[in-house]
């Protein structure tokens, strides 16, 4: 999960683009970039790092223009190089950078084909570069004199023929606008905006509702699934559904942890979807055990706090913050390795300690995935003294990986993969472990839009709503675990 944003302003555009990537962060913490159409020229910067960190005034104010994309990166493909941040550029046609959320699933089969049959070079190991150039591909053979909404939706459709995955996707087309567009599965979220000023209209499109919210853009509705939206620097708004017939899917985990609280995902509010999550966990607690004996529930920050205070309040049980997250270190389950995981946990949450002596507490958490959080959370919990500690999951078991887009790429790497949820407790050492159920999970979102039919729960069910070939698994946990990263790294 990436952090993107658009913009086709009336004004300069990069100040903007750069405080909206500031509250998109959570989605990406490993490298930035903007880039912004200035005249003739593209104006392209972008690097490893924190977006505060990867610019500087100097490097903003060569980002002139009133068109531009902005990206921050969490890698699920290639390597963690500098040179496959992101925007990616290509020159031909016109010259398109390109900003991608999500992971593609035949990337190797794309690549080979681009190669082949249509000549395009690819320089990096990332899917992003390959999916812009099969974007580019499919302008190049349309009609070359005059650019049109239509060309441009006929080669968004012939993307959509041919990429496989999760992908919500910008692509700066120089000369021309702004052009977003999400996979057929609608998986990664994207929605768009307008703001109207003294000077004319402006459009942003962006991953999560909260970044047009602090530029003062009115959020407009998601982009649908297989749907292009084009917004030209003249100011025309042109929208097409590019794909049809696929079964609307998104991601279920963009509502466990990866987005804000404060933004709208398909209608609905993550913060609400929460509250609920955590309503459903306290039903389940309350059936499994009414004498629970629980004296307080206690959220590990930052994204388990809303599904536990609503758990708390259902239980009729006291919320109490016990523990206290250093707000200077970022998220830890995006952290590229298990060495940097686990240390950062420690370094990042501390107990207050009267809130655990002689208690029994119910630690919440929105999700385990590794259990490298709350293995440590639970011995914390009992070093501070607590008599008894639970552990609530406001979602299912991670049984299985993720390929579209979040990067648990290795089912070894999970703990729940191919363990009972009595054998998951004893090795986290908790003396009661609950996980949300799967329909209570979903109906915990639907119940804020019930035209959501269905969703991508893959980690949870090993269902893939793309389909996956056979070896596709094999070779991700081979070129994407852990160890494998570990390897290129020092290589
Ligand atoms: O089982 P694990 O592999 O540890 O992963 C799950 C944990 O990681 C996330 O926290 P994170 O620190 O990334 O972010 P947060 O501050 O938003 O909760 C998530 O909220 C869980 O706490
Ligand atoms: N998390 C993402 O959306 C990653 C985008 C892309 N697959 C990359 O690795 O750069
Ligand atoms: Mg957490």
């Amino acid at each position: 999960m990436c952090g993107i944003i658009g913009i086709v302003g009336v004004t300069e555009v990069a100040s903007s683009l750069y405080d909206g990537l500031t509250v998109l962060q959570h989605r990406g913490q490993d490298a930035a970039g903007i880039v912004t159409a200035d005249g003739d020229k593209l104006r392209l910067h972008k690097d490893n790092g924190l977006v505060r960190d990867v610019f500087t005034q100097a490097s903003m104010s060569r980002l002139r223009g009133r068109l531009g994309i902005g990206h921050c990166r969490y890698p699920t493909a290639g390597s963690d190089n500098a040179d496959e941040a992101q925007p990616f550029y290509v020159n031909s046609p016109y010259g398109i950078a390109f900003a991608h959320n999500g992971n593609l699933v035949n990337t190797a089969e794309l690549r080979r084909e681009m190669f082949e049959d249509d000549r395009r070079h690819i320089n990096t190991d990332s899917d992003s570069e390959v999916l812009l150039n099969v974007l580019a591909h499919e302008l190049q053979i349309q009609d070359r004199l005059a650019l049109s909404p239509d060309h441009i939706f006929k080669a968004v459709a012939g993307v959509h023929a041919r990429a496989r995955g999760g992908y919500a996707c910008l692509a700066l087309i120089q000369g021309y606008g702004l052009l977003a567009f999400r996979d057929p599965h609608g998986i990664r979220p994207l929605v768009m905006g307008e703001r109207v000023t003294p000077e004319g209209r402006e459009y942003a499109v962006a991953s999560e509702s909260v970044a047009l919210d602090v530029l003062g853009f009115r959020r407009l509705r998601d982009v649908a699934p297989g749907e292009a939206v084009l917004a030209t620097l003249d100011g025309g708004l042109h929208t097409r559904r590019c794909a049809e017939g696929a079964v609307h899917a998104p991601c279920i985990f963009e509502y466990v942890y990866l987005a804000r609280p404060d933004s709208m995902i398909e209608d609905v509010s993550v913060y609400k979807a929460r509250l609920r999550m955590g309503q459903k966990l306290a039903e389940k607690i309350l059936r499994l055990r009414p004498d629970h004996g629980i004296d307080a529930v206690i959220p590990i920050p930052d994204t388990s706090r809303t599904a536990a205070s609503a758990l708390a309040e259902a239980l009729g049980v006291p919320f109490r913050e016990g523990f206290v997250k250093n707000r200077y270190v970022g998220r830890t389950f995006i952290m590229p390795g298990q060495g940097e995981r686990v240390k950062s946990v420690r370094r990042k949450l501390n107990p207050v300690e009267l809130e655990f002596r002689k208690k029994n507490v119910l630690l919440v958490d929105d999700s385990i995935v590794r259990g490298t959080t709350s293995k440590q959370i639970i011995q914390m919990a009992r070093d501070a003294g607590a008599r008894q500690v639970f552990f609530a999951s406001a979602a299912p078991p991670v049984r299985y990986p993720n390929v579209y887009g979040i990067d648990m790429p290795a089912a070894a790497e999970l703990v729940a993969a191919g363990r009972t949820e009595k054998e998951i407790e004893q090795l986290l050492g908790a003396d009661w472990l609950i996980y949300q159920d799967l329909k209570d999970l979903i109906w915990a979102v639907q119940d804020g839009n019930e035209e959501l039919k269905q969703f991508d729960t893959s980690c949870f069910s090993g269902e893939y709503v793309t389909g996956l070939d056979q070896h596709y698994l094999q070779q991700i946990e081979m070129l994407r675990s852990d160890d494998a990263k570990a390897a290129r790294r020092s290589a």
